[in-house]
């Protein structure tokens, strides 16, 4: 084996989890490094959450501009300019990564950018972006590699060359009719935005209902939203040929018939990166859906090798990716921490939001566990009034002979915001009395929770 260099830690890939675990143990006096082929600070800065958010930031203030007059102002002559979107979104990003260059320099972690991969145990070869290899050999590896835009292979699919959310992020020009694959998170996101911008907008979805994991009331209400926007929606579409390229013209064949769009974005989930990185040869072992095999612990089946965020198959949430970072960080440093039992709230940005922690009704009605449903309409509380956006409703699932919350469920302005109160509570162990009883600032969005836990049904 060629020359290597020791380190305590190695982390591959600079995601969530693996850059605070990086940043924590240099900073606690451990030699680190960390090996990113491309996105310092991973996915979510660079090409996911947060310039998603960016985007779908500029498109809330074009559909305000179109509804101007309904708020009194007259907006008189606008239009949207995507080159200026899209620098408004780089500006931030290029910002954000100058935020992480600065912390690794602080922290003493050192990033090295180049593809690695495993070539013996804890022991990964570089091939460095800038020429040439390293290879860095850790007491401790972790691997954090994500995942990327799974693409089926649905004949013609890969030839039309696709848009994922990375390209769709960095268009400067407005798609004329954009088709989008899968009507989950990342396709329900980026159809409102691009709807907002102006383009015609189809969602074709395979499953009989957008979000299809959610309660019916949440796909109907989501459905509605897209419908009420100008989207237009094909659930239960199975695609069974692509033809032509994305960016001048496709057409999908489905058993419906035909959809002509000029660009198609992908958005039918994920596939972890852990292919080509040598895990089979170092005992690392992988499940049926390519997840790097973990304990709750996060440890692999390689003795000093631990996995975190979307390739290990924690939840595909940067917040899951950050407890990650926890319960190895605890691990590593004596204490004891586990994924088990974790609350994953999430949170869906469309406009309104889709935000939910704990239980849905169906997921409580799989397990057999007993519930009391409480639900209120945006309507009543008074600052959806205020804002003229009623759209949506609260929901919460209360245990049946107890006062504990199971589960919640908004849909609404403000719903990511307003859930963070709930999840607080249920984290305390606090009975639904308690928000119930809260003196709430009158008029906030989280106000409203007063009113959906006063009409909880007697136990
Ligand atoms: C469009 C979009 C929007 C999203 N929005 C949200 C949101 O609003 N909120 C939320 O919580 N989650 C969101 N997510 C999910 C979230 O982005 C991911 O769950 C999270 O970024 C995963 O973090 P990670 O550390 O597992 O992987 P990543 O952040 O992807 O990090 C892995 C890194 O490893 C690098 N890498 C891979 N292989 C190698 C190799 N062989 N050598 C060197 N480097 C390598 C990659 O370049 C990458 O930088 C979104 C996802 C998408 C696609
Ligand atoms: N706001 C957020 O937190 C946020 C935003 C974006 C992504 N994410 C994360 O990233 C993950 C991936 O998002 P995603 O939207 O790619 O996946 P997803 O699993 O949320 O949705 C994919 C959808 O595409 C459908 N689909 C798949 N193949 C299809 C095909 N050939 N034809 C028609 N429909 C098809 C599926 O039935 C599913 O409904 C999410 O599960 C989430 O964890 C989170």
């Amino acid at each position: 084996m060629s020359h290597y260099e020791e380190y305590d830690v190695v982390v591959l890939g600079s995601g969530a989890p693996g850059k605070l675990l990086a940043w924590t143990l240099a900073s606690q006096g451990r030699r680190t490094a960390v090996v990113e082929r491309r996105y310092v600070g991973g996915s979510c800065p660079n090409i996911a959450c947060l310039p998603s958010k960016n985007v779908i930031h500029g498109a809330r203030v074009a559909s305000y501009f179109r509804r101007g007059a309904e708020f009194g102002i007259t907006n008189g002559d606008w239009k949207v300019d995507m080159a200026a979107v899209r620098d408004r979104k780089r500006k931030m990003v290029a910002g954000l990564v100058a935020f992480h260059l600065e912390k690794y320099r602080e922290s003493g972690a050192e990033l090295v950018m180049g593809d690695g991969r495993f070539i013996a145990p804890k022991t990964i070869e570089v091939t460095l972006n800038a020429g040439g290899t390293r290879t860095l050999r850790g007491q401790t590896v972790i691997i954090d590699t994500g995942s990327r835009a799974r693409m089926d292979d649905t004949t013609g699919l890969a030839e039309a060359r696709p848009l994922t959310h990375v390209e769709a992020l960095e268009l400067d020009q407005l798609p004329e009719h954009l088709i989008v694959l899968g009507g989950g998170y990342v396709g329900l996101e980026l159809a409102q935005a691009f709807r907002r911008f102006g383009s015609r907008v189809t969602v074709v979805e395979r499953n009989g209902a957008l979000i299809h994991r959610e309660d019916p009331d949440v796909t109907d209400a989501i459905e509605h939203l897209c419908r009420d926007e100008g989207i237009e929606v094909l659930t239960r579409t199975a695609v069974d040929r692509v033809e032509g390229q994305s960016g001048e013209s496709v057409r999908l064949h489905t058993g419906h018939g035909g959809i002509e769009g000029t660009h198609l974005l992908v958005a039918g989930g994920r596939t972890p990166n852990t292919d080509g990185i040598g895990l089979e040869k170092v005992g690392v072992e992988t499940d049926g859906k390519r997840h790097v095999k973990v304990d709750e612990r996060l440890q692999t089946t390689a003795e000093g090798v631990w996995a975190v965020g979307d390739c290990a198959g924690s939840p595909y949430f940067t917040h899951i990716g950050e407890d990650d970072f926890r319960v190895v960080l605890a691990n590593l440093t004596g204490g004891d921490r586990v994924t088990t039992g974790r609350q994953v709230p999430f949170c869906l940005f469309t406009d309104p939001e889709l935000a939910r922690v704990g239980l849905s009704e169906r997921e409580a009605r799989e397990r057999g566990v007993g519930y009391r449903l409480a639900k209120v309409p945006m309507e009543a509380v008074f600052r959806a009034q205020t804002l003229s956006e009623t759209r949506g409703f609260l929901k919460a699932l209360i245990e049946e002979g107890g006062d504990r919350i199971l589960g919640f469920t908004a849909f609404g302005a403000e719903a990511g915001e307003v859930m963070a109160v709930v999840q607080v509570a249920m984290l305390a162990g606090l009975p639904y009395t308690a928000l119930r009883d809260a003196i709430l600032t009158h008029p906030t969005m989280a106000e409203g929770l007063a009113g959906l836990f006063s009409s909880v049904p007697r136990g």
